[in-house]
């Protein structure tokens, strides 16, 4: 038996809210409610994992953080955290929610020396999230250039960074289906796992993202489609499953 894509549903919060967003561009969001009523019905549908991102920490617009806190405390799934985490604050502060697993972008970008001592620290509680326009990493609410996705990989690998959560931002909350030659090249370049995010529109997709396992693909990251009631959670775990069997 194959091993299984793992599906994240995402919860992104913004100004206390559950949003989607496209290209992740500020002032595109389209708001579903609460956070944590959001992760609950997640939670209910047989979701294992849960990423779960502090939109306005990520833009500097503020943060979200009790109220993240109090949706990651909620859960008995696995929580996968984003946003704002670039400091040991903010980072202790992640940690302590009790989540699984964190997701740093930003940093990775500016403060290499700090993500790699807390990659040496945590171990595999820390991923890089590699957000992409083309291969050019974008960090700061993915405002900002920040160098080369494969020389970037390539340090991070050396550092020993525990995997890699790639985002083609072009690709992000447009329901247009996933960049899987972006995802295949990023396997070829890295042994570490890699989830997927961006553009997962339907069934197929999934079932696409569920084919890369065997080449590095650990899990897909999915957002809009859901919310959009493209396909129910549980249909999309029931696909997946049985491409692994
Ligand atoms: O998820 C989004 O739609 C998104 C949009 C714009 C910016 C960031 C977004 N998401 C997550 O934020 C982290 C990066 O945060 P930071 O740079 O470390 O502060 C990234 O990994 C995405 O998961």
């Amino acid at each position: 038996m194959a091993q299984k894509l793992e599906l994240l549903p995402a919860v992104d919060v913004r100004d206390g809210q559950a949003v989607r967003l496209v290209h992740g561009e500020s002032g595109t969001e389209t708001s579903y409610g609460s956070p944590l009523e959001a992760a609950l019905t997640w939670q209910r549908a047989g979701a294992e994992w849960l990423h779960l991102v502090d939109l306005d920490a990520a833009f500097g617009t503020g943060d979200n953080r009790e109220l993240i806190a109090e949706v990651a405390g909620a859960m008995d799934l696995k929580v996968e955290l984003s946003g704002g985490i670039r400091d040991d604050a903010s980072l202790a502060a992640a940690l302590a929610t009790g989540c699984t697993r964190v997701n740093l972008g930003t940093a990775a970008l500016e403060t290499p020396e700090w993500v790699a001592k807390v990659i040496a620290e945590h171990g595999d509680k820390i991923a890089v999230g590699l957000d992409v326009r083309g291969t050019t990493l974008r960090g700061r609410g993915w405002t900002r250039d920040g160098g080369d996705l494969y020389e970037t990989l390539a340090r991070l690998d050396s550092e020993g960074c525990a995997r890699y959560v790639v985002t083609d931002i072009a690709k992000d909350g447009t329901l247009q289906g996933p960049n899987l030659e972006l995802l295949r090249n990023v396997c070829a370049a890295t042994d570490k796992p890699v989830v997927a995010s961006g553009g997962v529109s339907s069934l197929d997709d999934l079932r696409a993202l569920a084919g890369l396992v065997p080449l590095g693909i650990e899990g897909a990251i999915v957002g809009k489609a859901l919310y959009a009631e493209a396909f129910t959670l549980e249909e999309a775990l029931e696909a997946v499953e049985a491409v692994s069997r």
